[in-house]
């Protein structure tokens, strides 16, 4: 069964006469990676709000763990088993914290750990886990590179010990050989944790390397979805091959 899907959903924003999702369908299973590929305006993050639970469908249904989100109590298990990871790590650390504060700040918000001790321990083992040692629990956002930051922002994601990332263009603010360090430490948490991924990019290279599925959006509508490799080898629709066209290559 599907971890996390949108079934048929069809999202309208207040007072828009269109809808910016029409008819949505996505399925995430345990462990896999789905990505979210679309020209800017085309729905993707609107996609991701819903299946964080922030906002309800006009029409459709958001399930998690096969149970509709407006159940009793879902968006609640929801809350601690899918996380999200935001683009720019610069604005999403709160510059006045320290590390081992905003690590450990959903632990807070849904009372999970009992004892600060073992707060604590859970913080230092997800920092550890993202490649972040001891001595960053005291320091502020500022006195870490754009990676670095990413891999506090995943750390804190981790600290619930959640079943699914919703990760929104989550290296586009990274210089290139940091985009591919922070895709591989995703990637290898969807290895060893079994963790999904549903990740937004405007980037089908970066896509291709953390998720075997994609999903292309065109005015809130999908065009094309397919393994990852497939849609990028022979891809069926003109705007997907254009999105492919757009792929920045490396010179030489
Ligand atoms: N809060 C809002 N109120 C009204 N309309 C909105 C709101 N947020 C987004 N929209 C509209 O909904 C549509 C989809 O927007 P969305 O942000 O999901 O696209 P996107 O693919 O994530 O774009 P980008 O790549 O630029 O982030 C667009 O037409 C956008 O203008």
């Amino acid at each position: 069964m599907s971890i996390l899907a949108l079934e048929s959903v069809t999202f309208r924003y207040r007072g828009s006469s269109e809808p910016a999702l029409r008819d949505v369908s996505l399925t995430l299973q345990p462990g896999q990676g789905v990505g979210i590929v679309g020209e800017s305006g085309s729905g993707k993050s609107t996609a991701l709000n819903l299946l964080l639970g922030l906002t309800t469908p006009e029409q459709g249904r958001v399930l998690f763990d096969g149970v509709d989100l407006r159940g009793r109590g879902v968006v609640k298990r929801l809350r601690h088993a899918v996380q999200p990871v935001f683009q720019d790590p610069y604005a999403s650390l709160d510059p006045r914290m320290r590390v081992d504060r905003i690590v450990g700040e959903p632990l807070d918000s849904l009372r999970i750990g009992s004892t600060g001790a073992e707060r604590k321990e859970r913080v230092r083992a997800v920092l550890a886990e993202v490649g972040l040692d001891g001595d960053s629990l005291k320091k502020y956002p500022h006195e870490f590179s754009g990676g670095q930051r990413q891999r506090i922002a995943i750390a804190r994601a981790l600290v619930t010990d959640p079943s699914v990332l919703i990760a929104d263009e989550p290296v586009s603010a990274l210089d290139m050989t940091t985009r591919i360090e922070v895709i591989e430490l995703l990637a290898r948490l969807r290895a060893e944790r079994g963790i999904g991924v549903v990740m937004v990019s405007h980037d089908m290279s970066i896509v291709a390397a953390l998720c075997g599925r994609v999903l292309v959006l065109k005015d809130g509508g999908v065009v094309e979805e397919g393994e990852t490799l497939r849609v990028l080898a022979e891809p069926r629709e003109s705007y997907t091959k254009a999105l492919i066209a757009a792929i920045p290559r490396l010179p030489g």
